[in-house]
């Protein structure tokens, strides 16, 4: 069975946010991100070939695949049928949050301020992303939001960087941050990965300390 979000949260300090342009990219990079000690990895579906890239890099050793730009509950069952093993949204809405609980499937909805909250903690939810992170205003947004939802964890996500991050990681209620910039364009060559680079960058980001 899927591990409760918060232990996927845990696994490490950096989700990736991965766009597959390329099916032939899913296996490499999986297992250079899985590599550099990024375990769990989410596979936006942004792309034609996402539900197929989720369906391949779970064949990595390790690796924790999860679906993010999941806008509905279609969407929600396409990546669960895929074999996700959590998902991700950029927002909240009632029909995809009611859908993700039915579904039992660990969830972090996007959420931007304190109505996003209060929508999910009504759905029994209490993991969320703070999304867009860095436009919305940085830790010092998140700090303020977050204040008063006691319990409530967070993934930032949206603009940080392997410099930026450790800001929102000293945070209390963030147990990990979204980003993709350890894939940067430049380590694709056609079909091909550059998979000593990525998995350069994944350690890198896997050393950040919480
Ligand atoms: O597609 C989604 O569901 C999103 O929520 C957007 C992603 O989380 C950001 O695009 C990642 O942010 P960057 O690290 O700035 O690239």
């Amino acid at each position: 069975m899927t591990a409760p979000i918060e232990n996927i949260m845990r696994t490490a300090p950096v989700i990736p946010v991965l766009v597959i342009d390329d099916i032939a990219h899913a296996l490499p990079l999986a297992e250079a991100l899985v590599a550099g000690g990024l375990k769990v990895l989410e596979v936006t579906l942004r792309t034609p070939c996402a539900l197929e890239a989720i369906r391949v890099m779970k064949q990595v050793p390790g690796a924790i695949v999860g679906a993010g730009t999941v806008l509905n509950p279609t969407q929600l069952a396409q990546a669960i049928d895929a074999g996700s093993e959590f998902i991700v949204s950029p927002g909240l809405t009632p029909t995809l949050g009611q859908a993700a609980v039915d579904a039992g499937i660990p969830f972090l909805p996007g959420t931007a301020n304190a109505g996003d909250i209060m929508l999910g903690l009504d759905l029994g939810l209490s993991h969320f992303k703070f999304f867009p992170a860095e436009a919305s205003g940085g830790t010092a947004a998140l700090k303020a939001i977050a204040g008063p939802f006691g319990g409530i964890r967070i993934c930032p996500t949206g603009g940080i960087t392997l410099a930026t991050a450790p800001n929102y990681l000293a945070l209390e209620p963030v147990l990990c941050v979204g980003g993709s910039w350890m894939v940067g364009k430049d380590v694709f060559d056609g079909a091909k990965v550059d998979t000593a680079k990525v998995t350069a960058a994944a350690a890198a980001a896997a050393a950040l300390a919480r």
